[in-house]
């Protein structure tokens, strides 16, 4: 199985070539650049200078003589325009981007503010949150990753929902998020000095990641779901940790909650579940596709409060995709992922 990575110089495109590279049963058969074809991959990442990979222009005849799975980890409105010439003769398409995340044009254009893609394709894509979607992903042709904030944000939020542990309003989400969730692309508001020693929230009620989270919390939940949802930015290469609170139903214990997320994820292998009394630290995750969770329910508010963190280039993206195209392939789910976090 050969794949092709598209849009190979951004943060999520190097970090799938790392675990491509790495990946027992997955080779790289060419890593796709808009702005750097031509070059060898260490003339933009001298980390990578050992892989003796030149990178290649969008050349879509030649991409599908050399690829199976198509990834592209490009900003939105790319795979939308592309994914569906790949698809057509017959590969199966992982994207990064929010292009076929939300199943309607409409809600895709008022939240991306740009066109969307063809309805037909949005409407067959698979939402590839993997503990919970894997049945449909290893059915799927194409696959459309889930947003960084929405994977640790509804990997907490989703057998709470089902469960009808707690209300589905207000549902407050307070999130933040390493740097490298925007990408490697300049802007003022990433460099260093604005970065550092500073904590900001940003895109409050208007964020891309909302719609996401409402379609998912209602599909699993059968209710319509409001969701306040608070992004911050960190001085922190990788990493988010997500805070749900959430009004508990009457009567709902702490051990409702703890048996209710055993039940979800005792057998899934990257969702780890906190002891009674412990919280995630993004550092226990970094460079893994794990996602820790913890939990509090107070009874003198009658609150839940989920905890979630992941690597936002790893569970958040790439580590997702890989496990995405395991499950499609029939692979161990593991499989290329099973390097212990990055410590300290
Ligand atoms: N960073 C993160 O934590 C997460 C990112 N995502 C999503 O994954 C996608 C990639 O994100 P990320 O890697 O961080 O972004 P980056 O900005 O780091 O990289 C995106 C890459 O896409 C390519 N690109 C840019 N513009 C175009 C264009 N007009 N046409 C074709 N290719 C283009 C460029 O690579 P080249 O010049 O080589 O073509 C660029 O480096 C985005 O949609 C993002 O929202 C999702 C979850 C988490
Ligand atoms: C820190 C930071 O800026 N993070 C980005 C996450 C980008 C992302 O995942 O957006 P897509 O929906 O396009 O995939 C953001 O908040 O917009």
């Amino acid at each position: 199985m050969k794949a092709v990575v598209i849009g190979s110089t951004g943060y999520g495109g190097i970090e799938l070539i790392r675990l491509l590279q790495g990946h027992p049963n997955a080779e790289i058969g060419a890593m796709v650049s808009s702005s750097s074809a031509g070059k060898p991959l260490g003339e933009v990442y001298p980390h990578a200078a050992h892989l003796t990979f030149t990178l290649e222009e969008m050349d879509v005849d030649g991409i599908a003589e050399v690829g199976d799975v198509i990834f592209f980890a490009t900003p939105p409105g790319v795979s939308g325009k592309w994914a569906p010439t790949f698809l057509e003769r017959g590969k199966i398409v992982i994207d990064l981007s929010g292009d076929f995340r939300l199943g309607n044009p409409d809600t895709y254009q008022q939240w991306y503010q740009r066109e969307p893609a063809p309805v037909e394709w949005m409407e067959r894509a698979v939402y590839g949150l993997s503990e919970w979607y894997g049945e449909q992903v290893a059915q799927a042709t194409l696959i459309a990753n889930p947003g960084c904030y929405p994977t640790a944000t509804l990997l907490a939020v989703l057998p709470l929902l089902k469960e009808g542990l707690i209300q589905t309003s207000p549902l407050v989400v307070d999130a933040k998020s390493g740097v490298s969730g925007a990408g490697r692309g300049l802007s003022e508001s990433k460099l260093y000095c604005e970065v550092n020693e500073n904590l900001y929230p940003y895109k409050i009620g208007v964020h891309q990641h909302t719609p996401e989270l409402e379609r998912f919390a209602e599909a699993e939940s059968g209710e319509p779901v409001k969701i306040l949802f608070t992004p911050h930015l960190i001085p922190m290469n990788r990493g988010i940790l997500t805070n749900v609170y959430a009004q508990a139903k009457p009567g709902v214990t702490g051990h409702d909650v703890a048996d209710c997320y055993r039940s979800y994820y005792e057998n899934t292998p990257f969702v780890r579940l906190k002891p009674e009394g412990e919280w995630p630290q993004t550092k226990h995750v970094r460079g893994s596709n794990y996602c820790d969770l913890g939990w509090h329910v107070d009874e003198r508010t009658g609150t839940v409060t989920a905890v979630a963190v992941i690597d936002n280039l790893m569970k958040g993206a790439a580590g997702q995709a890989v496990q995405n195209l395991n499950i499609r392939m029939g692979w161990p789910e593991t499989a290329g992922l099973e390097g212990l976090p990055l410590y300290p």
